[in-house]
């Protein structure tokens, strides 16, 4: 009996050693699973607060009269900051407003309307060149070829040439402006070129001989190359100054001039010269389809009153009652055909348009300055 009794206090100590030792192991595993949450799942700041699991560190503190220079050096900071994008923002109003008064005095300009062309289609259209094209009988020229139908390209360092001239054509898908000097080569892509750029009246082209002499002797190679490149005809746009102070009157084609190669004029007489050579030289050897208009007195709208040559020196001394200097234009006057851009008259006198006039016949109405120019370039002369 008494040693059941032991038997049984002994099982019933170890039963509930064990309990007691279960027991302490679930306590603790439950505290470290208790931890383990806590750093896998980050508390909200409140809740964090209202535990008192974790620890912060102290506050600091806070001293009151340097938070004060503290805010009011940030506060004078941030109003120099907005001054500043303020001045900006007015200063880029006042540009943009400026901007969009150049523009709409630009639009004002440009006709919303372009004046009528002829539809061609793309067998006959043509792509062509016209340096100087921005001036005064260039800037006719183009607005025949761009009532023709063609797509027209003007190529212009406007020394004397102007944007309004041509202003009309702006934005036609026809028509491109180029500003480039063709004294630097150019490399478009062209079936005909039309070379008039080149200063054209006394003051213009004795302001810069030498500039005068290269772009008639340097433009005009470039232009001639061009032609070659693209196997495109050329028409090379002369003067009546070839024959510089003529003996002869009315000249004839078949008269060689008097020039003098040094005297005041020459850099536009011998340039223009030297550009009817050019073209020769160029058609022979290399074969090059050119045409050469020489080009007498021309007057006309677009003109510019300060041209300088015999027909707006006249009409500005009438206009401002000024005695007409006929002394220097009487050569002018009496050997020189006086040219209408619209109707070109003119005598027996010059021209390689003279031998198609001829051809027209006497009956056939004048043709304008830039249909001359047309004609020239179509039924051209034989080459000598
Ligand atoms: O009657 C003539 O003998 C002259 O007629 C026209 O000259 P014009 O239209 O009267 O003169 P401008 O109004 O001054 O036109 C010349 C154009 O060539 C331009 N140019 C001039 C110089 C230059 O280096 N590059 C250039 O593109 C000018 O800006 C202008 O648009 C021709 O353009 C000249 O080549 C020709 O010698």
């Amino acid at each position: 009996m008494i040693r059941l009794s032991l038997k049984v206090i002994k099982t019933l100590s170890i039963v509930s050693f064990w309990i007691l030792f279960l027991f302490i192991v679930f306590v603790l595993s439950k505290g470290k699973s208790h931890e383990g949450k806590a750093v896998a799942k980050p508390l909200h700041q409140s809740q964090v607060l209202n535990t008192d699991v974790r620890e912060f560190p102290p506050e600091p503190k806070i001293d009151l009269p340097l938070l004060k220079v503290q805010s009011n050096i940030m506060e004078s900071s941030n109003n120099d900051i907005t001054q500043e994008l303020l001045r900006e923002v007015k200063e880029a109003k006042d540009k943009i407003e400026k901007l969009q008064k150049q523009i709409a005095i630009l639009e004002g300009r440009v006709p919303q309307k372009f004046p009528e062309v002829k539809y061609l289609g793309y067998k006959d259209r043509k792509r062509i060149l016209v340096t100087g094209g921005a001036g005064f009988v260039g800037s006719h020229l183009v607005d025949i070829l761009m009532t023709q139908g063609h797509e027209v390209i003007v190529v212009d360092n406007f020394f004397t040439g102007r944007k309004r001239n041509v202003e009309h054509w702006f934005g036609h898908r026809n028509f491109e402006l180029i500003h480039h000097d063709i004294v630097n080569p150019l490399y478009v892509e062209a079936d005909e070129i039309y070379h008039l750029a080149s200063p054209a009246s006394p003051p213009h082209y004795m302001e810069n001989p030498v500039k005068t002499i290269k772009t008639n002797t340097l433009g005009t190679i470039n232009m001639l190359g061009l032609a070659r490149r693209v196997g495109a005809k050329i028409l090379i746009a002369s003067t009546s100054e070839v024959y510089g102070d003529p003996m002869v009157h009315p000249q004839p084609e078949s008269y060689w001039g008097h020039v003098n190669p040094i005297g005041p004029r020459a850099c536009y007489d011998e340039g223009k010269r030297v550009a009817e050579t050019l073209a020769y030289s160029y058609a022979k050897q290399e074969k090059v389809s050119v045409r050469v208009a020489r080009i007498f007195n021309t007057y006309g709208p677009r003109m510019l009153a300060s041209d300088g040559r015999v027909v707006s020196n006249f009409v500005m001394q009438a206009l401002q009652n000024l005695t007409i200097t006929v002394k220097t234009f009487l050569v002018d006057l009496l050997g020189r055909p006086i040219v209408y851009t619209w109707w070109w008259k003119h005598s027996t006198a010059a021209l390689p348009g003279a031998a198609i006039m001829r051809r027209l016949g006497p009956s056939s109405s004048p043709p304008t300055a830039p249909n001359l120019l047309l004609v020239a370039f179509y039924d051209g002369q034989e080459l000598p």
